[in-house]
């Protein structure tokens, strides 16, 4: 997953599938201001749980995005990338089953997709309950995401998952208590809020009572 060998940066093209920039105005209390944002597509989340296993599922993948915050973050810009001092793992993000919506389809029928192609469970849309809809990157897109909630069993595994075409994601099984580690005071790691959510949500509402 980490082989990658090669990193630079381009202009975004006008033509992007993915992110369109733009500026909007408005007058606020008279006064006229401006924002500048991120179209981007919104998205589904799924926190998957092995009743088997006992396992919650997440994805590992790398995400260039994460790559350039960190290193924004720790040399104050993305000039002369020494893959050696900043390796690409540390833009391996640990995650929720994910996908955009970025077709004419339901959006649980999306979310029935994603655990298929990711994590490779075939489950019917009525077994994948709707937790919650919020909006995220409030800053910059305010995007759209549903997060749903599906309990799966070995029984439902239909293939390997890692996702399709040239995407390349490992499905990985966490215990409840590696989980609970990654909500811990003090943790840090580099899944996205969306997860930890997910992951506090669980606890709160689905996980098995432990006596
Ligand atoms: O610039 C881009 C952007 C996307 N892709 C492709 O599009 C796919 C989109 O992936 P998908 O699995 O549909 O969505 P995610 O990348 O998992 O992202 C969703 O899930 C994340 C975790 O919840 C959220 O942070 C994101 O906002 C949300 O879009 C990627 O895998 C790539 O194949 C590209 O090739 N280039």
């Amino acid at each position: 997953m980490e082989n990658v060998s090669k990193i630079w940066l381009g202009p975004l093209p006008a033509d992007s599938p993915y992110v369109k920039p733009f500026r909007m105005y408005y007058i606020q209390n008279g006064v006229e201001k401006n924002w500048d944002l991120l179209k981007v597509h919104d998205s589904v989340a799924i926190i998957l749980y092995n009743s088997t296993r006992q396992k919650l599922v997440l994805v590992r993948q790398f995400r260039p995005a994460v790559y350039h915050g960190v290193i924004a973050s720790e040399q104050g810009n993305f000039d002369n990338v020494d893959l050696q001092a900043f390796p690409p793992s540390i833009g391996v993000t640990l995650e929720l089953c994910a996908g955009i919506v970025d077709k004419s389809k339901s959006w649980v029928e999306i979310a029935r997709e994603e655990v298929l192609e990711e994590c490779g469970f075939d489950v019917p849309v009525e077994r994948i309950e709707e937790v919650m809809v919020y909006r995220s990157g409030v800053g910059a897109s305010g995007a759209k995401q549903a997060m749903y909630y599906c309990e799966v069993s070995d029984a439902d595994k239909a293939n390997s998952g890692g996702g399709v075409d040239d995407e390349i994601i490992e499905v990985v099984e966490l215990s409840l208590d590696e989980a609970k580690r990654m909500l811990q005071k003090g943790a840090v790691n580099n899944s996205p809020p969306s997860c930890l959510m997910g992951l506090l949500w669980f606890f709160a509402n689905k996980a098995p009572v432990t006596v």
